[in-house]
């Protein structure tokens, strides 16, 4: 009865009650202390209150520091994520804010360091012999196949991908591994839990039953979450991989060296350039080789696993024969199958040349339309697709007999094999491996209580329940082994593709780390060609207070290792401070190439080239003869190649920009624009000789020693000119302009003449205004007076001419009858 009064009180009721005892409980533990405490009420309640009175002030205090701390962190991320910027740190790292969820955070970048390049230079520019990659340079050597070259170049790869044992990558892939053991784990008692299932619905065990569906359930709950987090890291891993080789990729390609003009225009180890390889192949790669670890781990450890399962229960016979059938299929597939990987890398190629198209389109676009040349790009870019369509389709028509020759010995023929194998305890129960003892100890789970009530009953049903358990696991170990081992036959094509991706990767930063430690040889037992990259000699020497070039032939490069055309044969010439030069002469002389040469773009094939150490201010600067304008703000392009935050470092100003825009007769732009901060495709809202003064502000603003000017002033109108020129010399730089236009003479003190003499590959250098100049002049003029003394002869010559015409052709343009 009392139970049954406590069970009709109400849940409100309880819970009072409950409240109310430990009410009394803590009230009567306060009274003891304040007896026992040494303190009078009335302190020992001034003591709380001062102490609550703390909290509540430090704690308030704290929050509100909190918050001005996450505000500020807010507005500043934001603000540098508006402005596109990044910090610097002293040890050379760069700290990016990005927007992440509905606040900013800050993504520190480490540079890859020199000595990490130099290790591993040795691993992509000197293959060992074993991985038969023919000298490994040039790359274009590297068959794409599984075969030994394929594991050196991934063994290669993956020293990038994971550089340290305790890198993030080694904690991704052990969490990958544990959740792929426990995967197969699981998969383990599914297996049983679907045989003891079947066997209480056989025996009618009602409970048992119901117990085994509980049970079932949450164990699927736990192998959807242990599924959802292999896909989870599995993506994860090929971000981080992807993050690391991206990182190190543009390292390298966007350093000193320059491997980002010398590798399409010096090397061509890379064809069109390198766009293609770091956005797509380098992609394909991580996802592929992510993908095919949990592809080939999982069915990896499922098959020992179950194979051992099978082996307890099946005996040696079944597992031999189990093995000789993963050895013949393996075998029998890796025969017939087609080079995948060699297919893959040259899709690569052709996807990389169809989309270099429609770059090309997109960046010469303006020119093409005045052209009217919409219809030839078409016929063009069709043609690229064409071939492209061309290999693809070729690749499917191979895959369709190997994809059908796949599928029958994975699926039919290995199913034919997993009833042969499970009847094994049936037809051959010795071979088998299961006696009696074997079912014995397999039907222990059975209810007891059964057991207890008829033993005659139990061991019949004995019998048959473990017989059918026995039969229903093997089964399902079968099929789980049918289904790890078809999926490692499988992988033998991603493998194979796997091979490509790492081909066009490892070749990618094998000629970065070429050009990068200007490793060119020529083939072993010849001599290298004449001006090849192979025969660089000369000596390049930074941090002279000038431009010297002594001996220096100009050779217009050819792709390694091929040897350039020679254009000057020895150039020599000097600049010093205040020494305004004027390089002159025609159309592909080669005066862009001293330019070239002296920033670096080409080498100094022999004698020596000297130039200030410094690129931008208290050094050197070059404006190329094409205006570039970067994308950003107008702020951004006055200063390239400097950002905000360089502009900030150097402590210049907007007002200091204003001036320079005034001083480059561009001073109407920010209020045209609407403001420093507006971004627009300057490319196309400059007309031309607004971005050659664009040039000339970037000159202004940096004030370089030294600057190469090449065309610089072409379009823009002679008397902003003049006053360009001097602007530019009272800021103390000195200038090397190259034009065609014989009237800067009067801002230069030097002229260099190129393309002299019967071949044009002579040259002079003059100082102008001097006796051997005015001589050179005069000479000129000299020339010129005989030309036109000709002109004379000429029209006569011409009326001649034109007077038999006249004869022969009547005025309407019919001929003469008779004729
Ligand atoms: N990247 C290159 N690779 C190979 N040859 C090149 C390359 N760039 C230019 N050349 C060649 O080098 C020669 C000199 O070119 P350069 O640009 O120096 O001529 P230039 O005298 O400046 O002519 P222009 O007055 O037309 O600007 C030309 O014949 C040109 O075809």
């Amino acid at each position: 009865m009392a139970a049954q009064s406590t069970l009709r009180r109400s849940p409100a009721d309880r819970f009072s009650e409950l409240f109310d005892r430990f009410y009394e409980r803590l009230t009567a533990r306060l009274d003891t202390f304040q007896r026992r405490s040494p303190l009078r009420k009335r302190t020992t309640q001034l003591l709380a209150t001062l102490a609550l009175s703390f909290t509540i002030i430090t704690s308030g205090y704290g929050g509100y520091r909190l918050y001005r701390r996450r505000k500020t962190e807010r507005d500043l991320g934001r603000k540098l994520v508006r402005r596109n910027s990044a910090l610097r740190s002293k040890d050379g790292s760069r700290t990016i804010y990005v927007p992440y969820k509905d606040r900013t955070t800050g993504v520190s970048i480490y540079p890859t360091k020199n000595t990490t390049f130099d290790a591993h230079r040795r691993l992509f520019l000197n293959p060992p012999r074993e991985a038969r990659m023919e000298d490994g340079v040039p790359p274009a050597n590297i068959r794409p196949g599984l075969n030994m070259a394929f594991l050196y170049q991934f063994g290669a790869l993956m020293r990038i991908m994971i550089p340290r044992a305790g890198s993030k990558e080694s904690g991704l892939l052990l969490t990958h591994a544990v959740f792929l053991l426990l995967r197969t784990y699981l998969s383990l008692v599914v297996a049983r839990m679907d045989g003891e299932i079947v066997r209480d619905l056989v025996a009618g065990q009602g409970r048992a039953f119901l117990l085994g569906i509980g049970k079932w359930l949450s164990i699927g709950a736990i192998s959807s979450y242990t599924n959802s987090m292999i896909k989870f890291l599995q993506s994860k891993i090929s971000i981080a991989f992807r993050t690391r080789l991206t990182r190190y990729i543009h390292d390298l390609y966007l350093n000193n060296s320059l491997a980002y003009y010398k590798l399409h225009n010096l090397d061509g180890g890379v064809g069109h350039g390198a766009d293609q390889f770091i956005t797509q192949d380098l992609t394909l790669f991580c996802d592929s080789a992510a993908s095919l670890y949990s592809s080939l781990g999982k069915p990896l450890v499922d098959l020992v696993t179950f194979n051992f399962q099978l082996y307890r229960s099946l005996g040696p016979l079944a597992l031999s024969a189990l093995l000789i059938n993963y050895f013949a299929t393996a075998t029998l597939l890796r025969k017939l199958s087609p080079p995948f990987g060699k297919m893959k890398a040259v899709e690569g190629r052709k996807e990389g040349e169809f989309r270099a198209m429609h770059a090309r389109l997109i960046a010469n676009a303006e020119e093409v339309a005045f052209y009217a040349g919409g219809p030839t790009e078409h016929t063009l870019l069709d043609q690229g697709f064409r071939e492209l369509r061309k290999w693809m389709e070729s690749i499917y028509r191979i895959k369709v007999g190997y994809n059908m020759l796949e599928d029958f010995v994975l699926k039919y023929s290995w199913s034919a094999f997993g009833y042969l194998i499970t009847s094994l305890p049936v037809f051959l129960p010795a071979l088998g491996g299961l006696t009696d003892s074997n079912l014995g100890t397999s039907a222990a789970n059975f209810d007891s209580k059964v057991s207890a009530a008829s033993p005659e009953l139990v061991k019949n049903s004995d019998r048959s329940g473990g017989r059918m358990r026995q039969f229903i696991t093997n089964k399902r170990l079968m099929l789980s082994l049918a289904d790890a081992g078809g999926r490692m036959m499988y992988s033998i094509k991603d493998l194979s593709e796997l091979a490509g991706y790492t081909s066009r990767v490892y070749t990618l930063i094998s000629t970065l780390h070429r050009v990068h430690a200007n490793a060119y040889y020529p083939p072993r037992g010849s001599y290298p060609d004449l001006f090849s990259l192979s025969d660089v000699q000369g000596t390049v020497h930074k941090g002279f207070d000038g431009v010297r070039l002594e001996n220096v032939p100009v050779a217009a490069p050819s792709l390694y290792p091929n040897g350039g055309e020679e254009l000057i044969d020895n150039l020599s010439f000097i600049v010093g401070p205040g020494d305004h030069l004027l390089i002159t002469g025609p159309n592909g002389a080669g005066k862009s190439a001293v330019a070239r040469i002296v920033a670096g773009l080409w080498p100094t094939y022999r004698g020596l080239t000297s130039r200030p150490r410094n690129d931008g201010q208290d050094g050197i600067m070059f404006l190329p003869q094409r205006p570039y304008l970067s994308p950003g703000t107008l702020r951004d392009q006055v200063i390239y190649p400097h950002t905000e935050l360089d502009m900030q470092a150097a402590g210049r100003r907007e007002s200091e920009l204003q001036a320079v825009l005034e001083q480059a007769r561009l001073g109407y732009l920010p209020e045209r624009e609407g403001g420093w901060d507006t971004r627009k495709m300057w490319k196309d809202v400059l007309s031309g000789g607004e971005k050659q003064r664009m040039g000339i502000a970037r000159l202004l603003y940096h004030e370089p020693r030294f600057a190469f000017i090449d065309e610089g002033t072409s379009a823009v109108s002679s008397d902003v000119e003049g006053l360009l020129y001097e602007t530019a010399k009272g800021k103390g730089i000195t200038l090397i302009t190259i034009s065609t236009r014989a009237s800067l003479k009067r801002y230069h003190s030097y002229t260099l003449t190129l393309g002299l003499g019967e071949e044009a590959s002579e040259y002079e250098f003059l100082r102008i205004g001097t006796a051997s100049e005015k001589d050179s002049v005069e000479k000129e003029l000299l020339e010129l007076r005989e030309r036109l003394s000709q002109v004379e002869g000429w029209q006569r010559r011409r009326r001649e001419v034109e007077e038999e015409l006249g004869r022969v052709w009547i005025s309407g343009g019919e001929e003469e009858e008779g004729i």
